[in-house]
């Protein structure tokens, strides 16, 4: 497997609308777009620009959020994860579950419409990671 660039950082948070208020007025940043809902990962969204990547704002959706735990020991939020690009989903999934690491369910969709899966940080020096099949558009 080939890893590709980082696509973003995933940032929780209680509440986008406070963290919007630190990324773009105090570090001047650019909103990619309004936040928006995404029910099946038990999230809402909202991604900021930076120039050679972006900030991905996750604040709970719902009961079954899978975020709830790490706001629970991190109340004021925090780095959450890190999202690397790849040109095959299921081939990188093989990769990762051949060499032992534990890939959190099945590939499913992204916030950017493709498909992501996530290895347990506990295979990944401690740091949650995302795995996101590369835009259709980003080939080359
Ligand atoms: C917006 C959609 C999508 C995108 O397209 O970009 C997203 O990014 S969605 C983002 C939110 N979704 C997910 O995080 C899904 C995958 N996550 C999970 O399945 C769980 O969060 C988890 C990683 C299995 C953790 O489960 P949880 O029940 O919250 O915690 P535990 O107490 O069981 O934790 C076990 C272990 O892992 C450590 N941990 C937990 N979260 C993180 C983290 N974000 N970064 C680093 N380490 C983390 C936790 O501290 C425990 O460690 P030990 O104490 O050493 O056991
Ligand atoms: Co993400």
């Amino acid at each position: 497997m080939k890893l590709g660039r980082l696509n973003h950082i995933g940032v929780a948070t209680p509440s986008i609308e406070d963290s919007l208020a630190l990324y773009c007025d105090l570090m001047g940043a650019e909103l990619a777009h309004t936040p928006f809902d995404l029910p099946a990962q038990g999230v809402k969204v909202c991604f900021v620009d930076t120039p050679n990547t972006q900030i991905e704002l996750i604040e709970p959706l719902g009961e079954d959020s899978p975020i709830h735990g790490f706001l629970a020991k991190n109340p004021a939020g925090g780095q959450h994860h890190v999202c690397y690009e790849v040109p095959d989903i299921h081939e990188a999934k093989a990769w990762f579950e051949e060499k032992g690491a534990r890939v959190l369910g099945e590939p499913r969709i992204g916030a950017h419409g493709t498909l992501i899966f996530f290895v347990h940080p506990r295979d990944m020096g401690g740091v949650l990671t995302e795995i996101m099949e590369s835009p259709r558009d980003d080939l080359h």
